[in-house]
């Protein structure tokens, strides 16, 4: 059925404001709809396979589509006029009659992939070593090329290891070969990991191997390079690394730089710590020290005095972060000569996991330690590097020979986790890439195709998703099974609310906090909320920054209201600021506030940024910060949430019901295995899933505006490593890749991601749908 009631006005899919879907379905969910034949209560389908229709809560068959009476009134459009100061929605005619909307339902497409763009490499089940013979009876199989690459005697290896190729497999497999096949001493291995969890996991595995001990386990020095240098430093040094003078917490850190950018004269409040400090971390990792930079943006022009102070702070103080166990450990070694060949004697082989990220000062550690080693063993995929923000640079295994003297490269190009198809369009995606070893990654079973979905917005995406979750969860699989990634933790917005609102158990993997409590955000959110309560302290002391007031103005307003007997928001008209065109400014705000009391939401917001001044305080503080999130972005997507309210009371209830949702889903969430995960493309790596969604896949997301920022200005790198991005995400699917491409984002058309440009697309098999 296509058209149904809302209330008592008749609506029809095909021919109305395509941008209402979503009301719809949620008007649907709290009964609002009615069959047009019927009357019974109707419900809004929009799931990612199936067109949009009408359909019976209880019976699906109970009316049909042509009994249902023709479309005659009139309704909105997107277009708007002017009055008293708010944009009103404009009213336009259409009939039944009218040609199709240009924003109908874009039917999803497949990516189409012929089984020859990979062919299947052959395994080989002749085992020459004894212990690969062992291997194999105990149900750890490896095809030729992970054989080869675990028995090799070469002394520099780089072990290109592509997506779900089995590089963990590899590198537990090696361990055990060098000690049970080459009789190492397990103490003279040293197994360097990206997480302390991979170091776990590995020994877990290890445990299953033939002839493998605790005992033999534990003699392996094993770990992250922050762990084993930790270790060695605190050995050796313990008065200068003991664990009191640790900076551990983040907020630790931004405490520290607080106080030194306010020592700086400059105004922390707003600042993005969080992002400056990646920005030191990366500068350090690549033994950048203060003195030596040449600022190449404003941002970093910025940070620089910061990164100075903060170094000299945690000299003088006798502390130390994560980061200086790195550079602390590089350079003990440097100008302790005897210790370092104590070292150097001990180590025999190096196996290091994750190569591509490693970063400078880790690479030139290894190096130097392992002057004398039988083996250095670096394990890694090019295509998958995608930690440069943090100082990661793939040069080194990109240049892996070039270091390393008469080195190996041994290609894993079986991917034993997704099916063929998943694995042709990845590759597909990624061969565009110039800085990569050209590979070309086999499948080793068969599946259905990727599929392409557009929905009209971020809002009709998480619905979507929602939906096929259900069905699929109806129809037998686990919520463990799904993971949702999403590019930056901005993007999850919207599918966050859905979930949160369904009954499915799902976990957000992010540290940051609510959207709503984001500076920008709640900056507004506080006009909105003085509004409706004209004596909100919290909103007050939110909204002072915008009107550039002090933060004691609050402690005024408080004074006047008592001294006057008004309110916080009346107060605002009474201030003396000494400054006449701001107190002529103030003297407006009351009466601001009761126009916007009767406001819709998105008007109150047009209102807001146009005439209270928020578009001046958005283009002096709302941009500031980092290249990754703008202020701008959060206004419009905030305004994509506040088009589904009519009224400022609700919409204000929401967001703070959403702000208390994030802390307490958090927790409930937390320890619960089996739930849907809800992630950013850089938490996901490593992991795979049965199936997976891709949140957001247009040019401006993946890949970030950044990226294509620097693109404009000649430099690649960066599109690069979006591109590895998707090529990550994409091959975290064992099964099933849905890739949400929607129509709009953030109130803004948008285009959909030129990485997929790479991929041909299909109709969806009739029997698919
Ligand atoms: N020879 C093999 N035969 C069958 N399955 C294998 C083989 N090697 C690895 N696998 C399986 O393939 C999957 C992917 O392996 P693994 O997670 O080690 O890949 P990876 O190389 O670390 O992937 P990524 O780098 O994409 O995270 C695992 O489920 C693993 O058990």
């Amino acid at each position: 059925m296509e058209t149904a009631y809302y209330y008592d006005r008749l609506i029809h899919l095909y021919t109305e404001t395509r941008s209402d879907w979503q009301k719809w379905h949620e008007a649907g969910k709290k009964g609002l709809l009615a069959c047009a034949v019927c009357g019974e209560a109707v419900k809004l389908y929009l799931g990612i396979k199936t067109k949009p229709h009408f359909y019976h809560a209880s019976n699906l068959e109970a009316c049909v589509m042509e009994a249902a009476p023709a479309v005659k009134e009139t309704a909105a459009t997107a277009e708007y006029e002017e009055t008293n100061g708010f944009r009103l929605p404009k009213s336009r005619s259409i009939s039944t009659t009218s040609s199709v909307p240009e924003l109908s339902f874009k039917e999803p497409k497949i990516i189409k992939t012929t089984c020859d763009t990979v062919t299947l490499h052959h395994t080989d089940s002749q085992r020459a070593d004894t212990y690969l013979h062992a291997l194999s009876r105990s149900g750890v199989h490896l095809d030729d090329f992970q054989s080869k690459a675990v028995t090799t005697n070469d002394k520099a290896v780089l072990v290109v290891a592509g997506a779900g190729s089995g590089k963990t497999r590899v590198l537990t497999a090696r361990t055990a070969y060098l000690i049970h096949e080459k009789e190492v001493d397990p103490a003279s291995i040293m197994l360097v990991t990206f997480t302390s969890k991979a170091a776990l996991e590995m020994k877990e595995r290890l445990m299953k191997y033939p002839d493998m001990t605790k005992s033999i386990i534990s003699r392996i020095v094993s770990g992250t390079f922050h762990s084993i240098l930790y270790q060695i430093l605190l050995f050796h040094e313990p008065d200068k690394w003991k664990r009191t003078n640790l900076l551990a917490s983040n907020w630790q850190k931004e405490l520290a730089l607080k106080e030194i950018g306010t020592e700086l004269g400059i105004d922390m409040k707003d600042f993005p710590i969080d992002a400056a400090l990646q920005l030191i971390g990366a500068w350090k990792n690549s033994l950048q020290f203060p003195n030596e930079i040449k600022p190449a943006s404003d941002w970093e022009e910025k940070v620089l005095p910061l990164y100075k102070k903060y170094e000299e702070r945690k000299h003088i103080k006798g502390l130390y972060d994560f980061d200086d166990m790195l550079v602390g450990g590089y350079y003990f070694f440097l100008e302790n000569p005897m210790i370092l060949e104590t070292y150097q004697n001990r180590f025999s082989h190096f196996l290091l996991d994750e190569f591509q990220d490693i970063n400078k000062v880790q690479y030139e550690w290894i190096k130097l330690m392992s002057q004398k080693a039988e083996s250095v063993y670096a394990v890694g995929d090019d295509d998958q590097a995608i930690y440069a923000f943090r100082g990661s640079d793939p040069k080194y295994l990109l240049d892996y020979e070039k270091d390393f003297t008469n080195a190996k490269v041994i290609y894993l190009q079986n991917n034993y986790r997704s099916t063929n198809e998943i694995v042709a369009a990845a590759n597909e995606v990624i061969k565009i890439n110039k800085n990569r070893r050209p590979k070309k990654m086999a499948a080793t079973y068969s599946g259905g195709n990727p599929l392409l979905f557009y929905p009209y917005d971020e809002e009709e995406e998480a619905t979507m998703i929602v939906t096929d979750i259900v069905e699929k969860i109806q129809a037998g699989a686990e919520p463990k099974d799904f993971a949702i990634l999403f590019r930056t933790n901005t993007n999850s917005r919207a599918m966050f609310e859905r979930l949160s609102s369904s009954s499915l158990p799902f976990r957000l993997e992010q540290d940051s906090g609510s959207f709503y409590s984001r500076f920008i955000v709640r900056s507004m959110l506080a006009y909105l909320k003085l509004a409706v309560d004209p004596d909100d302290q919290h909103a007050v002391s939110n909204l002072l920054p915008t009107l550039f007031l002090k933060k004691s103005v609050l402690q005024d307003l408080k004074a006047l209201s008592i001294l006057e007997d008004c309110t916080l928001a009346d107060g605002f008209a009474k201030i003396k600021t000494g400054f006449a065109f701001q107190e002529s400014k103030l003297k407006k705000m009351p009466a601001a506030f009761q126009k916007l009391k009767s406001a819709s939401p998105i008007d109150a917001i047009a209102y807001v940024e146009k005439e209270l001044g928020f578009q001046d305080f958005m283009k002096k503080r709302g941009n500031e910060g980092n290249q990754w999130d703008k202020g701008s972005d959060d206004l419009r997507d905030l305004k994509v949430v506040a088009k589904k309210f009519s009224t400022i009371a609700e919409f204000v209830a929401y967001t703070d019901h959403m702000i208390a949702m994030n802390t307490e889903l958090k927790k409930q969430y937390q320890d619960t295995k089996n739930a849907i995960t809800l992630t950013t493309i850089h938490r996901a790596k490593g992991l795979e899933y049965k199936t997976v969604y891709i949140l957001g896949t247009v040019d401006g997301s993946i890949p970030h505006e950044y990226a294509l920022e620097a693109y404009r200005n000649s430099d690649t790198q960066p599109l690069e490593e979006e591109r590895r991005l998707l090529y990550v995400s994409m091959t975290r699917s064992m099964e099933k890749l849905y890739v949400s491409i929607p129509m709009h984002l953030r109130g803004r058309k948008a285009k959909t991601s030129r990485f997929l440009n790479a991929v041909k697309l299909a109709d969806l098999p009739k029997d698919e749908i």
